[in-house]
C-alpha cells in the first residue's frame, strides 16, 4: 500500500514536472521567435537554451568578440555548471567528427572549431579575473536540426535535441550569486553585437505553435534535472581558485617547472587544474603520477568530476605500475619478485654483511637494504667509483671508504643472489623502463608529465619521467614539499640533468587546508629538522606559511591503559554525527596497530574502508591506513592513536645516539606530520601513559 502510494505520488510529480517543462519550452519558443532573421533551426536551439534560463542559467546571445571589429560569439551561457561558449550551427550536411577533425558532407571545417576554441580562449582570460578556472568553460557547438553527441579536442559537439538535456546534467559548480556576477562581468567582456542579424526585437509575440516534440527531448530535460538534483555539487576548489594557483595553471613554461610549498597550500589542487588545462591544449595524452599506489585513483576521481570532458586523455597511475605497463606494452619482460628480492637481500647480508665493518655503523640490516635501494639502486649507480663519489643526501651516517667497500660488497652480493633466483626488484623496474624510454625518446608517449609527491621518488624514477617529455615547453611539472619526504635518501634536481629557472620553479605559501591549532602542533613534532629539498635549499622545520581563517581542534587523549586508550576513540568516532564517517580516517603508525584497529572498529560496527580501496567517492565509512598511504589526501576528521609509540624518547640529539638512528627518528617524524597535516577540523591525538 505504502509503496504504491509512493508510487503515486512520483507519477504526479512526473506529470508536474512535465507540464511545467511543456509550459517552459513553449514561452522559450515564442521569445526565440523574437529573433526575426535566424533560422528556424537556430531558433529551436535558442529555445531549448532558453529553457535553461528557468533553472539558474544566463544566456548571452549574439556578442561580440573583443578585440575584433566584426567577430560575433552566437551564445555565452553561464549556469551552475559553469561556463558554455557556444556556437550555434545549421550545416546542410551533418557535421563529422574523426580523428580530431572536424568535416561536412567530405569538406573540412576545421576554421569553425579553431575559432571557438579562440574565442573560449578569451573567455576564460576574462573570468579568470574572478578566480574561475579554465575548467569551468568549455566550448560548445551545437548543430540545428541534427543528432549529436561528440567530442572534438575540448569542444563539445551537441545536436539540438542533446544540448538541454547535457547542459542541465552538468554537475553544479556555481553558485547562484556567482553565477550572477560571472554573467555580468562577460556581458561586459562580450558586448551586444550590433551588426547582428540575429536581432532581438520587440515584435509582438508570433501565435503560440504546438511543441514540435520530436525536435524536444521533453524526458531528456527532465531526467538531467533529476540527475544533476541527485548529485552532490563538485568541492569549490574544483571550480575557483586564488589568482597565485590561476597564474600557475594558465602560466607558459619553456622547459621543466616545479611547484613546491608546505603541506596543505594547494599543490595538487594546483597541479590537477594545470592536467585540466594542459589536456584541453593538447592533442596528446598527459600522464600524472605519484609513488603512492591509491593517490592516482584518488586524483583520477577528482578530475573527473573536475573537468570530465578531458579525464580520458589523462592516465594516472603509481610510478611502478606505470612503468610495469610501459615495458610489457613494449614486450620488455619484467618479473618482479619483491619477496624473492627481500629473501635474496637476506642471504646476501647473512653471507657478506652481517660480519663486516658497516656493523660498527648500524647493525641492522634494513638500514644498509635502504642504502642499495635509495643510493645505489635508486640513483642507478652501478660501478664503485660512482658510489665512493656520491654524496648520499639526506643519509646522516659518515660512511669511510671501508665502509662503502663492505656496502658495495653486500651489493654485488645481492645483484649476483637476485639475478640467479631470476627476479627484478623495484629499483630494476625503473631501470628497465629508463633505458626504454631513451630508446623511444623520439616519439614520446605523452605530451606533458606531471609528478605530484615528487620528493617520494628516487633519482632514476625522476630521470626516466624527464626522459618522456626531455625539456618540451610545459612538458614536465614536478610537485611536491621535501618536508613530507617519507623516505630514506635523497636527490637534487640538477643530479637528474633538470634545470629549473626563474619563473619556472615556484613556491606556495597559504595553507588551505590546517586550522592554526592544527598546524601549530604538527610543525611542533618537526620544529628542529631543518631539511633539504630536491633544489638544494635547506629549510627550517618550522616553515612560514599563511593560513585561511578557520577553527579547529586538537583533542589529546592520554590513558592509564591500551584498553582505555582504545575505548576513548571508539566513544569520539560514536560521537560523531550522521554521515561524518564519511570524512574522517584513522592513521596508524604501523601495519600492526592498522591490523588493531581493523579489527577493533569492526567489532564495534563502524564501517570500515581501507584507504588502499579508496578512491576519492564518498564512502560512509571511516578511512583506516598508515601514515604513508594518507600521503596528498585530508579529511575533516583525523585520528591517530597511539601516536607516539615510535618516536624517539627524547633524548635523539645525545652523543651516544647513532646518526643511522637519528634519521630514523627524523623520518618517524616527518610521517606523523605528513598524518597531523591531513586533518582540517580536528586532529585526534591519543596516547597510553608511561
Ligand atoms: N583556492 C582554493 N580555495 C579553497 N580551498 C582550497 C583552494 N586551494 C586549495 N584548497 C583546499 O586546500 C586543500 C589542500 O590542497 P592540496 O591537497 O592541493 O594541498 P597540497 O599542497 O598538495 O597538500 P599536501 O602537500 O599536504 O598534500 C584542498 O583539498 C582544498 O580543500
Amino acid at each position: 500500500m505504502a509503496a504504491g502510494g509512493s508510487a503515486g505520488r512520483r507519477a504526479q510529480e512526473a506529470r508536474r514536472q512535465e507540464r511545467l517543462l511543456r509550459e517552459q519550452w513553449q514561452a522559450a519558443r515564442r521569445e526565440a521567435h523574437r529573433w526575426e532573421a535566424a533560422s528556424e533551426g537556430e531558433q529551436r536551439v535558442h529555445a531549448q537554451l532558453l529553457m535553461l534560463t528557468e533553472y539558474g542559467w544566463r544566456l548571452l546571445v549574439d556578442r561580440r568578440w573583443p578585440g575584433t571589429r566584426a567577430a560575433n560569439v552566437d551564445m555565452v551561457l553561464v549556469g551552475p555548471g559553469g561556463v558554455f561558449v557556444v556556437d550555434v550551427k545549421n550545416w546542410r550536411s551533418p557535421p563529422e567528427t574523426s580523428g580530431g577533425r572536424l568535416s561536412a558532407g567530405g569538406e573540412p571545417r576545421d576554421g569553425h572549431a579553431a575559432k571557438l576554441l579562440a574565442v573560449t580562449r578569451v573567455a576564460e582570460g576574462a573570468v579568470a579575473s574572478l578566480g574561475l578556472s579554465p575548467v569551468a568553460v568549455q566550448p560548445l557547438m551545437v548543430f540545428a536540426g541534427r543528432q549529436a553527441d561528440a567530442e572534438l579536442g575540448r569542444i563539445r559537439v551537441l545536436g539540438e535535441r542533446e544540448v538541454g538535456p547535457a547542459l542541465m546534467a552538468e554537475r553544479r559548480r556555481m553558485r547562484p550569486e556567482s553565477v550572477r556576477a560571472i554573467a555580468d562581468h562577460l556581458e561586459r567582456v562580450f558586448p551586444d553585437y550590433e551588426g547582428s542579424t540575429v536581432r532581438r526585437t520587440e515584435v509582438p509575440a508570433q501565435p503560440q505553435q504546438p511543441a514540435s516534440d520530436g525536435l524536444f527531448d521533453l524526458e531528456g530535460l527532465r531526467d538531467a534535472a533529476l540527475d544533476e538534483a541527485l548529485r552532490a555539487p563538485i568541492e569549490r576548489w574544483m571550480t575557483f581558485l586564488d589568482p597565485e594557483q590561476l597564474a600557475l595553471v594558465r602560466r607558459n613554461w619553456a622547459g621543466p617547472a616545479r611547484i613546491s610549498g608546505p603541506a596543505g597550500t594547494g599543490k595538487t589542487v594546483v597541479a590537477l587544474h594545470r592536467t585540466a588545462h594542459l589536456a584541453r591544449r593538447t592533442t596528446g595524452r598527459i600522464l600524472y603520477v605519484t609513488f603512492a599506489k591509491n593517490l592516482p585513483r584518488v586524483q583520477s576521481t577528482f578530475l573527473k568530476a573536475m573537468a570530465p570532458a578531458v579525464a580520458d586523455r589523462v592516465d594516472f597511475s603509481s610510478l611502478h605500475a606505470w612503468a610495469q605497463e610501459f615495458l610489457r606494452g613494449r614486450g620488455v619482460p619484467v618479473r618482479l619478485h619483491k619477496e624473492k628480492a627481500t629473501t635474496a637481500f637476506s642471504r646476501a647480508w647473512m653471507r657478506v654483511g652481517r660480519d663486516s665493518r658497516l656493523t660498527e655503523i648500524d647493525p641492522v640490516s634494513n638500514y644498509w637494504q635502504e642504502e642499495i635501494d635509495y643510493v645505489i639502486k635508486g640513483r642507478g649507480i652501478t660501478t664503485f667509483e660512482e658510489y665512493e663519489a656520491v654524496r648520499r643526501r639526506r643519509r646522516r651516517a659518515n660512511l669511510r671508504e671501508t665502509h662503502r667497500r663492505a656496502v658495495w660488497a653486500l651489493y654485488e652480493a645481492y645483484e649476483s643472489l637476485r639475478i640467479n633466483s631470476g627476479v627484478h626488484d623495484f629499483n630494476d623496474v625503473l631501470t628497465l623502463a629508463l633505458a626504454e624510454a631513451r630508446r623511444c625518446a623520439p616519439n614520446p608517449p605523452y605530451a606533458a608529465v606531471v609528478v605530484d609527491e615528487v620528493q617520494d621518488l628516487t633519482l632514476v624514477g625522476v630521470r626516466l619521467l624527464h626522459t618522456l617529455v626531455g625539456d618540451a615547453p610545459n612538458g614536465l611539472l614536478l610537485v611536491g614539499d621535501g618536508q613530507q619526504a617519507v623516505y630514506p635518501g635523497g636527490f637534487r634536481l640538477s643530479d637528474a640533468g633538470i634545470d629549473i629557472r626563474g619563473d619556472r620553479g615556484q613556491v606556495l605559501r597559504t595553507n588551505y587546508r590546517n586550522s592554526k591549532q592544527i598546524l601549530e602542533a604538527a610543525l611542533e613534532v618537526v620544529a628542529d629538522d631543518a631539511f633539504e629539498d630536491i633544489d638544494g635549499l635547506r629549510t627550517p622545520g618550522r616553515r612560514e606559511v599563511d593560513l585561511t581563517y578557520h577553527d579547529g581542534q586538537v583533542v589529546r587523549v592520554t590513558e592509564p591503559s591500551l584498553a582505555e586508550h582504545d575505548q576513548a576513540l571508539l566513544d569520539a568516532l560514536a560521537a560523531l554525527p550522521s554521515g561524518a564517517l564519511a570524512d574522517a580516517a584513522v592513521l596508524c603508525p604501523s601495519a600492526r596497530t592498522i591490523d588493531r584497529y581493523q579489527r577493533l572498529l569492526t567489532q564495534a560496527k563502524i564501517p570500515v574502508c581501507l584507504l588502499e580501496h579508496y578512491d576519492g567517492n564518498p564512502v560512509d565509512a571511516v578511512k583506516l591506513g598508515s601514515y604513508r598511504r594518507a600521503k596528498g589526501l585530508e579529511f575533516k576528521h583525523v585520528y591517530l592513536p597511539q601516536y607516539d609509540t615510535l618516536l624517539p624518547g627524547g633524548n635523539s640529539e645525545g652523543a651516544d645516539v647513532a646518526e643511522t638512528a637519528r634519521e630514523r627518528d627524523e623520518l618517524v617524524r616527518s610521517r606523523l606530520f605528513v598524518a597531523m597535516t591531513r586533518a582540517r577540523d580536528v586532529l585526534w591525538l591519543g596516547s597510553v601513559a608511561g
